[in-house]
């Protein structure tokens, strides 16, 4: 299956969490599972993406739950109108962010994290995240999302623009 991040066109995959354009990025990579209604990205930190020792610093965590909302928006809203994300590449952009830090997150182990949409309506989604540490809840994350128009970020067309 491929990511949604990979439908994305280059001007729009400079992103440093999602890009595949950004060499110093994280490259996160979110799959969709249409009979769920849900995405999953599964990222496994670095030593020095450290807090404190043996645990994750929350601005990465952060970053996760963003990148992987983005793409979660995307593929939920392709999903709800019947589009093919390869003929229609949606691209959202983040307006508000809210992380719960509900415990420490190990450093180590591989993290998942499964999205789903709570709301879309418009050029609006509203998705809620949740990351898991070895099966544990550690994060959970409210993002909306607002879907740029074609052409954003191509001509320099002002936010939301078509
Ligand atoms: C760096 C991105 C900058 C933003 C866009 C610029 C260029 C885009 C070009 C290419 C993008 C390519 C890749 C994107 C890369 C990375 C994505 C990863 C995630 C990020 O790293 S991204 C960076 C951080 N991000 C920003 O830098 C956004 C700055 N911001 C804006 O550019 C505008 O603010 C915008 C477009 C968000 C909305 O502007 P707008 O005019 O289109 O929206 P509008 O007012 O029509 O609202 C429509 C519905 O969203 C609701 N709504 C709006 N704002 C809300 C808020 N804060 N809280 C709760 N709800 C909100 C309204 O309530 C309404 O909902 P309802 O319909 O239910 O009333």
């Amino acid at each position: 299956m491929k990511a949604v991040q990979l439908y994305y066109p280059p001007e729009w995959a400079h992103c440093y969490g999602c890009g595949y354009l950004n060499a110093q990025g994280l490259r996160i990579e979110t799959h969709w599972h249409p009979e769920r209604g849900e995405s999953e990205t599964r990222f496994t930190p670095k030593p020095y993406h450290t807090a404190i020792p043996g645990f994750v610093y929350g601005g990465l965590l952060a970053s996760l739950v963003d990148c992987h909302s983005t793409a979660t928006a995307a593929a939920a809203k392709a999903q709800a109108e019947g589009l093919s994300l390869e003929a229609h590449p949606l691209r959202f952009v983040t307006a508000s962010l809210k992380v719960d830090y509900l415990k420490p997150t190990p450093l180590g182990p591989e993290l998942l994290l499964v999205g789903r949409a709570r709301e879309v309506k418009g050029k609006k989604v509203v998705v809620e995240t949740e990351l898991f540490a070895e099966g544990v809840l550690t994060v959970r994350g409210e993002a909306v999302l607002v879907q740029i128009g074609e052409g954003f970020g191509r001509s320099g067309s002002a936010p939301g623009g078509g």
